[in-house]
C-alpha cells in the first residue's frame, strides 16, 4: 500500500546505472526524477535526454517530478520514453486542466504538485482529472533539505479533496526531508507514496532504510 520513491538527485551521477539497480534491489517501488530547469527553480539539473538514457537500466516505474517553466512542452518526449507519472507544478501553468488531459492522452499518469506556499484548494476543480497530488514539504529545488511540518495538514486536505470524488485512484505523493521519522506523521495524514533522496542514498544500509520509510 505506501510506496517509497527514492529521488534520483541523491544518486551519484558518476555511477548512475550502478546507482539505480542499487535501490532497485533494495526495494524501491518508483524511481523519482528530478527535472530542474535553473528558472522555476534555482538549480538545473537534467533533462529527457538523460531519462531516456536510464529506461533501459531499470524495471522502476519513473515518477517524473518536472521543476520547469513549461512542462508542456516535454509531454511527447517523456510519454515517447515509458514515464508512469509525469508531474508538474501547478504554479508555472496557467492551464492545468489542458495539461492534464494531453499528459492522459499521451498514456500518463497526471500529477500535480504545490509548492509549500501554495494552498490546496487551488486543486479543487481539477482532483477528479488527477491521478497524483504532490505536496512539496521543502520548497522546491535542492535534495537534502530540511521537511516542512505544515506538509501534514495539507495532505490531509488533499486526502478530503480526494474523499469527494467518485472512483478517484489518485494517490498523494510527499516530497522533502522524508526519512524514517518524518514518514510517521505524514502516512498517517493520508500519503501513500513517499519520496526520499538523502535519506536512502545516504543511508549505510539503503534496502533498511525503505523498509523503515515503508513500515515505521
Ligand atoms: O523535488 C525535490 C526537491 O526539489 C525532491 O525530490 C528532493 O530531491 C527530495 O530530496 P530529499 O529532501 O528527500 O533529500
Ligand atoms: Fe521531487
Amino acid at each position: 500500500m505506501i510506496k517509497v520513491a527514492p529521488s534520483m538527485l541523491s544518486a551519484d551521477f558518476a555511477i548512475l546505472s550502478e546507482e539505480l539497480k542499487s535501490i532497485e534491489t533494495a526495494g524501491a517501488d518508483l524511481l523519482h526524477i528530478d527535472v530542474m530547469d535553473g528558472h522555476f527553480v534555482p538549480n538545473l539539473t537534467f533533462g529527457a535526454p538523460v531519462v531516456k538514457a536510464i529506461r533501459p537500466y531499470t524495471k522502476m516505474p519513473f515518477d517524473v517530478h518536472l521543476m520547469v517553466t513549461n512542462p508542456g512542452d516535454y509531454v511527447e518526449e517523456y510519454a515517447k520514453i515509458g514515464v508512469e507519472y509525469f508531474t508538474f507544478h501547478q504554479e508555472t501553468v496557467p492551464h492545468i486542466h489542458r495539461l492534464v488531459q494531453h499528459i492522459k492522452q499521451c498514456g500518463m499518469k497526471a500529477g500535480i504538485a504545490l509548492n509549500p506556499g501554495t494552498p490546496v484548494a487551488v486543486l479543487e476543480d481539477i482532483a477528479a482529472d488527477l491521478d497524483m497530488i504532490l505536496i512539496m514539504s521543502v520548497n522546491p529545488g535542492f535534495g537534502g533539505q530540511s521537511f516542512i511540518p505544515n506538509a501534514i495538514k495539507k495532505v490531509k486536505q488533499a486526502k478530503l479533496l480526494l474523499e469527494e470524488v467518485d472512483n478517484t485512484s489518485a494517490v498523494i505523493e510527499v516530497d522533502g526531508g522524508i526519512n524514517d521519522i518524518t514518514c510517521v506523521p505524514i502516512k498517517r495524514a493520508g500519503a501513500t507514496v513517499l519520496v526520499a533522496g538523502y535519506a536512502v542514498f545516504g543511508a549505510s544500509n539503503r534496502a533498511k532504510m525503505i523498509e523503515a520509510i515503508r513500515t515505521n
